[in-house]
């Protein structure tokens, strides 16, 4: 029983070169870089690249990268009547994760040799990669315009990611200070080394199962909120607190009730997440954009008081939560927004599986009956 690490917790279960979570020093590096550094030098298409390529790319490379994303980010007009097929009480992360199944089945379609196995050649799965990430964005934000009773929006080609993310959900496209936060969300939230969804992506291609099989359960994985969910919970929590005044007491029924504080606690970091000072300072761009000193109060209310009664600090999901509500977004797309970003890093890790694929398969103490003989009377 000692041998059991319930959660996999601190276990090492391969290597990566993708990037290194380290909660000793409070950094995480992309293929060595900071992330911190990333987020204010970098956009968030040139973040894509490094994680799938290993390097940053040159002028050159980032234009045809660009260009080649740019090329595909019209909503397949099947996949839309897809979606319409959905219920509006259908969560968006159903949506999404139904989506990216019809745009493999799709895809598996146009290249039918591949059969079951999905395809490992590096080139093939880096195609799929780019495109299903530039289609991305247009499912997300024609979710939730139908939810509101609005018609797709068609992307631009003279916009960047983020940029067009926002103008297919909105519209328009915001001032720069909101499309710049919003960039610094996907820089942050592209990668983090075996987090559950990675690891379940991994486990999919271990198989050899082909990459839109392991992003759709990666997907499922992202979905509850003990990980990506947690970020639209965190906006249920400040709707449920109401003000900065209500938090100390709102905190401490939480409690007493053994919740657990969506935003707040992490399985690597015990002593802040390396994320938050980014997001945070993002956060702190758009409260005074958008003139929501109150929102902020709260923000600090919460956090002051969880630190002083659990010493558990807040997750990457604690600031972007508020940050995406600013933004305009409703709660129910904050966790697909993760998908938009962290499909890069589910990606990146799938090409790396393959390259040294051993299947994924642990073993397990049985612990039920012993070994009993069926009754004649149930024969
Ligand atoms: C992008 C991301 O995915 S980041 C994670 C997003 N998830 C959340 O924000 C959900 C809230 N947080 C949590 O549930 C947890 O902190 C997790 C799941 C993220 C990490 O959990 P673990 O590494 O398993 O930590 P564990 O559950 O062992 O916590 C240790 C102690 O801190 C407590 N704790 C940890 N996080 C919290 C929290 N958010 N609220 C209240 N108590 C907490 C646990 O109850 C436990 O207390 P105990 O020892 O008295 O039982
Ligand atoms: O690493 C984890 O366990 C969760 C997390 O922060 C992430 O996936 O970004």
């Amino acid at each position: 029983m000692d041998d059991i690490k319930k959660g996999l917790a601190g276990v090492v279960v391969d290597t990566t070169a993708v990037s290194k979570v380290n909660p000793e020093t409070n950094s995480l590096l992309y293929r060595g870089y900071p992330v911190q550094q990333l987020a204010e030098r970098a956009s968030f298409e040139e973040v894509a690249y490094l994680l799938w390529h290993g390097e940053l790319p040159d002028a050159g490379q980032l234009a045809e990268f660009e260009q080649y994303e740019r090329a595909h980010r019209h909503l397949d007009p099947v996949v839309k009547d897809v979606v319409d097929l959905l219920p509006l009480t259908a969560h968006p992360m159903d949506v999404v994760r139904t989506a990216v199944s019809v745009i493999g089945a799709r895809d598996a379609n146009l290249a039918p040799l591949e059969g079951h196995a999905g395809s490992v050649d590096r080139d093939v799965n880096l195609g799929k990669s780019i495109r299903l990430w530039a289609q991305l964005p247009a499912v997300i934000a024609y979710d939730q315009r139908r939810r509101r009773g609005e018609e797709l929006v068609e992307p631009r080609d003279d916009l960047g990611f983020s940029a067009n993310l926002l103008h297919m959900t909105f519209g328009e496209v915001p001032e720069l200070v909101v499309v710049d936060a919003f960039d610094v969300s996907m820089v942050l939230y592209a990668e983090h080394s075996f987090n559950a969804s990675t690891f379940t992506a991994r486990v999919v291609t271990s198989t050899l199962s082909d990459l839109y099989s392991a992003v759709t359960a990666a997907i499922g994985a992202l979905k509850g909120p003990l990980h990506g969910g947690a970020n639209e919970a965190v906006m249920n929590v400040f709707d449920e607190v109401g003000s900065a005044d209500a938090a100390v007491q709102w905190l401490e029924d939480a409690l007493a009730a053994k919740r657990k504080i969506m935003g707040f606690g992490h399985r690597v970091y015990k002593n802040g997440d390396s994320r938050v000072p980014t997001m945070k300072a993002a956060l702190d761009r758009l409260v005074e954009h958008y003139d929501r000193p109150d929102l902020l109060a709260l923000y600090d209310a919460l956090e002051t008081a969880m630190v002083e009664r659990k010493n558990i600090r807040p997750n990457l999901d604690y600031p972007s939560g508020p940050a995406y509500h600013l933004m305009g977004f409703d709660t129910a797309t904050f966790t697909p927004l993760f998908v938009a970003s962290r499909v890069t890093g589910w990606t990146a890790h799938v090409m790396e599986q393959l390259e040294a694929n051993a299947l994924i398969r642990p073993l397990s103490l049985y612990v039920g009956p012993d070994e009993r003989e069926v009754p004649r009377s149930a024969e």
